[in-house]
């Protein structure tokens, strides 16, 4: 079988359009830069006309230099970055205010204020509705009067936080009462980067995928639906919300005109979840982390959504139909001639992923280049922190947009400590790379509480995971190998591969073939410099937290 995947993968900072050949070989990319706004403090926005402009201009642009016909695609995968929303009027498909982006934190205070509060009686019975039909909750003991927050990680394997789309789109609702009208009458839509441009590629289709619906705070991720008692408590009426598929549905085809051919969508997956996939991170226990504008380590935990103890989230890591293993020793006559029993329907199979969050990785480099002007571009960070052999006593406490996983701390914020006369910007910014994997370390003690599997190597991908200088030390302190694949644009790759499998484009070899690794970084540190060094930042992490 011949043909290409068109992937369509829309970052935070970028947009991005891969073509991958029948062996999910990339042949070719397309990127576009997207731009962020920070309108007021704690906002951060992005215009979705943007983001689609920018999107599909890549999708084009990439088969023209790849010097294809649109006949020569046979899917389209998206991945996206996640709980950012968009909200569009059903008829005319204009967005009808700007995509509140993930980042985004003004509604801290309101979340806060959720989370204190204790369910009403209303509340509890409907959650014990919805704890009753569900089969798997988790050490759920009827009597027990629970609070938001835990009612909200019990449905949704998630955190009452601002950094999800729940409150983002009850803030637009209550903000703006004409929109709030509108939605009670269904005249509107939202959703997520996915939906959005799933209804502009297809011209009307309002879908979202399971991972993308997973980051909401609104999907009972036991159940695998809407959660009819968060939509009520967060007064968002269940009409505006997108219709939810599995990673490896079928969301619709093309509009006719936008490319030579109506191109099906046939895969559609958050960007930390494709990684994860494209890392071939598929047996339980296995781990990657993405270091891009924030840094997301998810771990494979098989098929039961078990909820964190230690400040981690449970999230959907994709769904897909899995057709069943035709036992070994029989041939395809032998199971017709036994009787159709044997040949059952593909089974639609959920994994679930662990997950710990961290809001500014890349995004630190960022800020050392646009608002300090200290670098020129983000690679040029590597060399300008090699020419100290350490940060001394500097530590940079990255909680620009307060701090994610395991501290979930909207209310604290960034600081630069420990500087002396003699601090030059290469101590700050060997001590902006030291942060990055400090909180990845942060995040790896939390998730081997958790779960029963030790990590015994951590695979890498996105933007800052190209710099050898981040990756030995995160090795080091992490005291595992880190293994940095090929091809580190493995977002796309994860997209294309779920769509290739389920086309039958690709098969399990192509993709075993398709993950090589480029470079192992193994731990080299002695026991006392990373003693030392995770005492410096522990000790800036707790005087932190206790400001305000
Ligand atoms: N060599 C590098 N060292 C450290 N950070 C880098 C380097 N190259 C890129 N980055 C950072 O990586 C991020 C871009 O990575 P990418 O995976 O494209 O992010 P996203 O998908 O979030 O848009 C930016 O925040 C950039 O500052
Ligand atoms: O755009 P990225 O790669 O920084 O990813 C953003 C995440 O999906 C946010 O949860």
């Amino acid at each position: 079988m011949a043909g290409y995947i068109l992937a369509l993968d829309q970052g935070t900072t970028s947009s991005r359009a891969i073509l991958y050949d029948d062996h999910a070989r990339p042949i070719k990319m397309a990127q576009q830069p997207t731009t962020l706004q920070t309108p007021k403090a704690g906002f951060v926005e992005q215009d979705a006309q943007q983001i689609w402009q920018t999107q599909i201009s890549c999708a084009h642009d990439v088969i023209n230099q790849a010097g294809l016909l649109a006949t020569d695609v046979t899917s389209i995968a998206i991945t996206n970055q996640r709980e950012s929303i968009v909200m569009w009027d059903k008829q005319t498909g204009k967005p009808l205010a700007p995509a509140i982006i993930w980042q985004d934190r003004r509604t801290a205070n309101y979340c806060k204020t959720l989370a204190a509060e204790s369910a009403d009686n209303s509340m509890n019975k409907s959650v014990n509705q919805d704890i009753n039909q569900g089969a798997n909750h988790n050490d759920i003991n009827n009597d027990l009067q629970y609070d938001m927050a835990a009612q909200v990680q019990r449905i949704t394997g998630l955190r009452l936080d601002p950094y999800f789309s729940a409150s983002k789109i009850a803030w637009l609702l209550e903000n703006n009462p004409k929109l709030s009208v509108r939605a009670s009458k269904g005249e509107i839509a939202v959703g997520t980067i996915d939906s959005w441009l799933i209804y502009k590629l297809t011209g009307g289709e309002h879908v979202i995928d399971l991972t993308n619906a997973s980051r909401t705070l609104l999907f009972d991720i036991h159940k695998l639906a809407w959660s009819e008692t968060l939509c009520d408590r967060f007064a968002i009426p269940m009409t505006i919300l997108p219709k939810v598929l599995p990673s490896d549905g079928d969301f619709g085809k093309t509009k006719k005109g936008l490319f030579a051919k109506q191109i099906p969508i046939q895969a559609v997956l958050g960007d930390q979840q494709a990684a994860l996939f494209g890392q071939g991170c598929l047996d339980a226990g296995m781990a990657k982390n993405t270091y891009g504008t924030g840094c997301f380590m998810l771990m494979n935990i098989g098929q039961q959504p078990k909820l964190s103890e230690h400040k981690l989230l449970t999230t959907i890591a994709w769904q897909r139909k899995i057709s069943p293993t035709r036992p070994d020793n029989l041939s395809f006559d032998q199971i017709l001639q036994s009787g159709k029993r044997m040949l059952q329907p593909p089974k639609k199979e959920v994994t679930y992923a662990l997950e710990g969050s961290v809001f500014m990785a890349g995004a630190i480099i960022q800020w050392l280049r646009d608002n300090l002007g200290m670098i020129q571009q983000s690679s040029d960070v590597e060399d300008l922190a090699r020419q100290v052999d350490s940060s001394e006593d500097v530590v940079l406490l990255p909680a620009f947009t307060g701090l994610g996983a395991p501290y979930w701390r909207s209310d604290i914020s960034a600081s630069i400590t420990g500087m002396s006369r003699g601090t030059t910007k290469a101590h700050i910014t060997r001590a902006a790379l030291e942060a990055v994997a400090y909180q990845t370390y942060d995040v790896l003690i939390a998730m081997q509480k958790d779960s029963p599997h030790p990590l015994t190597e951590l695979r890498v991908d996105g933007g800052a995971a190209n710099n050898d200088l981040l990756m030995q030390f995160q090795a080091d302190l992490l005291d595992v190998p880190v293994l940095r694949p090929r091809d580190t644009e493995i977002t796309a790759k994860g997209a294309a591969l779920l769509a290739g499998l389920k086309t039958g484009l690709y098969d399990e070899s192509t993709m075993k073939a398709s993950w090589q690794v480029d470079r192992i970084f193994e731990p080299s540190m002695s026991i006392d410099a990373r003693e030392q060094h995770l005492d410096k930042w522990q000790r800036a992490i707790a005087r932190s937290l206790m400001q305000i």
